[in-house]
């Protein structure tokens, strides 16, 4: 029975929040206070945001019970993989490279350690051509789907794609990331959830704070940006669903 695909339409739920790319004890703190659902850690040394296994799980050591701890991999070996979730009591693997569906069972024992997958979506009017429907099959074992814009360097590059160029039915979890914001993530959200009811978000640049020119200090978040972010969402829980 896959993980991501059922005959019976998915429950809609609240939806859950993942503050990813975390480097800091205190952005730890502010996602957990403001209502985070799981926080990410980049282990993928090249990332700006970037930190080490050990580094991980020292921040994931802060989190409350019921937050979950994501490691977020781009074509790491399967051994490093195993390794890094073993040090880290219920981690959930994050694959954001190239990795084939057979690379993401090998990289988490068969499936038995949990893994969301990440589709990498052209921007612009490109993105009405990703097949998402047939990617989500060939996934199926994984717990989710997670939506991102195509952009160099893998991802957490701060861009949107359109939303609106989605299946209209979508009947697997997903998790919608890319360029969101404590401004664009309702209607994201409302936009999304129209298409698939079991609806999750990821944001990173979307909550950084900036230097004193405006630049974005990768890996260093803003706790009122989180904050905001958070309520951004919860407006959009307590929308009514609009038709596609
Ligand atoms: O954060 C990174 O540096 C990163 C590097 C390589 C792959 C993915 C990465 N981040 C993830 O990308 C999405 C979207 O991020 P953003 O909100 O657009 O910045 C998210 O899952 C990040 O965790």
């Amino acid at each position: 029975m896959s993980s991501t695909s059922s005959s019976q339409p998915l429950a809609q739920t609240r939806t859950r929040v993942k503050i990813c790319g975390l480097t800091r004890e205190q952005d730890v703190d502010a996602a957990v206070a403001s209502g985070a659902d799981a926080v990410g850690f980049v282990l993928y040394a090249k990332s700006p945001r970037a930190v080490t296994p050990a580094r991980a799980a020292e921040l994931a050591a802060r989190l409350p019970p019921f937050v979950t701890p994501v490691l977020l991999f781009v074509n790491a070996p399967a051994t490093e993989v195993i390794a890094s979730c073993a040090d880290l009591a219920g981690a959930v693997a994050q694959f954001h490279g190239d990795e084939t569906p057979e690379d993401c069972l090998r990289a988490t024992d068969g499936g038995r350690i949990p893994f969301l997958r990440a589709a990498r979506i052209p921007l612009g009017e490109h993105g009405a051509h990703f097949p998402l429907l047939e990617y989500a099959r060939q996934y199926s074992r994984a717990r989710a789907i997670l939506l991102d814009a195509l952009v160099e360097g893998y991802g957490g590059g701060g861009k949107a794609f359109h939303w609106s160029l989605l299946p209209p039915a979508v009947n697997c979890h997903l998790v919608l990331s890319g360029g969101l914001t404590p401004a664009n993530v309702t209607d994201g959200i409302l936009q999304v959830r129209a298409r698939c009811p079991s609806l999750a978000v990821d944001v990173s640049s979307g909550v950084e704070a900036t230097g004193p020119d405006g630049s974005p200090l990768k890996g260093i978040k803003d706790a009122g940006k989180i904050e905001r972010f958070i309520a951004a969402v919860r407006a959009a829980d307590a929308a009514p669903v609009a038709p596609t």
